[in-house]
């Protein structure tokens, strides 16, 4: 990404990730991604906000160059992880005057991953400003979206706030602001799904406070800038909301399609009850889309032969995703076949906890469903729209 002007005096140097693929060894990224890091020049100090990872490096070093950086007095670090702190080793020594500006549990991450020399850091409170001349910002700690040591930066007099992954999507694009809207709105979602869900009542308490910012952009350290703050916030505002809508998700694996005819006969009867359903075949589902739908359903059925004593590794693998991800599903449901038995409501009930979803009577059947488990199926459908109705979420 070269670098580009959003405000006069605030330019994005970061770098795009067109190939990239894979987040964290596990999150599928089917748009790429982008490493953003922002330069604010002051009329008396400059500031880098982040920097990038550390594979694009060069990059950020060339817009820098390009924009004839030849002096930076600070690099804000939002966060420690390496996809926004893992050049600043390069920088630092690019930059040798540099300093790092940074909470005091964010420098000592920031220590221990990267070896950074403590002499090299000013450390920052909640609320404290720093001065650039014409330019001030303010440090907001924000932590658990989605590290303890996360903070914001906000940039008071172009209203412009940096709140580093929060808000953020991984979406690699060309274009410096948020204009594809529909398909940043996913990004987004996908984003948040991913990073942000299992941290929920803490975005929901760092979005109040955001709100009350006067705001022209939101500047996110993943994806485009948004020109249009109400436009992500509004969004976060419904994703981190304790509402849920009327669908239920049926994640499921079948080696030889007992368990898959168990599955059509409940979406089936769901649909009858008037119950939105979306099944996952974990065979090839993206996991980024089941967790996507994971903000909004109220409901989820977990669908798994037995295999080796327990449930078959795909659907174990999936129960431990669901339970770790803490979406606000209110009701959880079992079905499966076996062949003789074993631990499988056992231990899928123990991955499902975290949920604190009201956990439905399980349908485990021998072999091939028989016409009273069908009836069974049916009966957990007309559990699940009764409690959909409950909850106002079907009439
Ligand atoms: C590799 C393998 C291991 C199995 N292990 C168990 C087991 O430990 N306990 C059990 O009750 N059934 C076991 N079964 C039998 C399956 O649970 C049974 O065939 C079931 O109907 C398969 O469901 P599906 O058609 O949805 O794949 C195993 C089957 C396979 C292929």
């Amino acid at each position: 990404m070269l670098g580009r002007e959003i405000v006069p005096g605030v330019h994005a140097v970061g770098a795009v990730d067109w190939d990239r693929r894979l987040f964290d060894e596990l999150i599928p990224l089917p748009n790429g991604t982008t490493y953003n890091a922002y330069l604010i020049k002051g009329s008396e100090k400059t500031a880098l906000i982040d920097t990038v990872d550390p594979s694009k490096k060069e990059e950020l070093l060339r817009n820098l160059r390009k924009l004839e950086v030849r002096r930076l007095d600070y690099v804000v670090a939002n966060h420690a992880e390496q996809d926004h702190s893992g050049s600043l080793p390069e920088v630092l020594a690019a930059y040798p005057e540099a300093l790092v500006v940074t909470n005091a549990k964010c420098k000592a991450l920031l220590i221990d991953h990267l070896h950074l020399p403590e002499d090299r850091f000013v450390v920052v409170e909640d609320e404290e400003t720093l001065s650039l001349g014409d330019k001030t910002l303010v440090f907001k700690m924000a932590p658990w979206v989605h590290w303890p040591e996360t903070m914001f930066t906000y940039l008071v007099e172009d209203k412009i706030l940096f709140p580093c992954d929060f808000l953020g999507s991984h979406f690699a694009t060309s274009e410096l602001f948020a204009a594809q809207e529909q398909e940043i709105y996913l990004a987004a979602k996908r984003y948040y799904a991913e990073i942000m869900m299992p941290f929920r009542s803490h975005v929901q308490k760092h979005l109040e406070r955001v709100e009350k910012l006067p705001l022209a952009f939101i500047a996110p350290s993943h994806g485009p800038v948004y020109h249009h703050p109400e436009f992500i916030l509004s969004a976060y505002r419904d994703w981190s909301s304790d509402r849920v809508k009327n669908e239920a998700l049926i994640v499921y694996v079948s080696m030889h399609d007992s368990t898959a005819q168990m599955v059509e006969h409940l979406a089936e009867a769901l649909i009858d009850q008037g119950v939105k359903v979306t099944p996952f075949n974990l065979t090839f589902t993206d996991l980024g889309e089941l967790a996507m739908a994971l903000v909004d359903a109220a409901t989820v059925v977990l669908g798994t032969p037995t295999v080796l004593g327990g449930p078959h590794p795909s659907a174990l693998y999936a129960a431990y995703l669901v339970g770790a991800l803490r979406p606000k599903t209110r009701l959880a449901g079992l079905i499966g076949s076996y062949g003789w038995g074993g631990r499988t409501v056992e231990m899928v009930s123990e991955l499902l906890k975290p949920l604190r979803a009201e956990l439905l009577e399980p349908v485990l059947v021998k072999g091939l469903p028989r016409e009273e488990d069908l009836k069974k199926l049916e009966e957990m459908a007309k559990v699940i729209a009764q409690r959909h109705r409950e909850w106002e979420l079907l009439t």
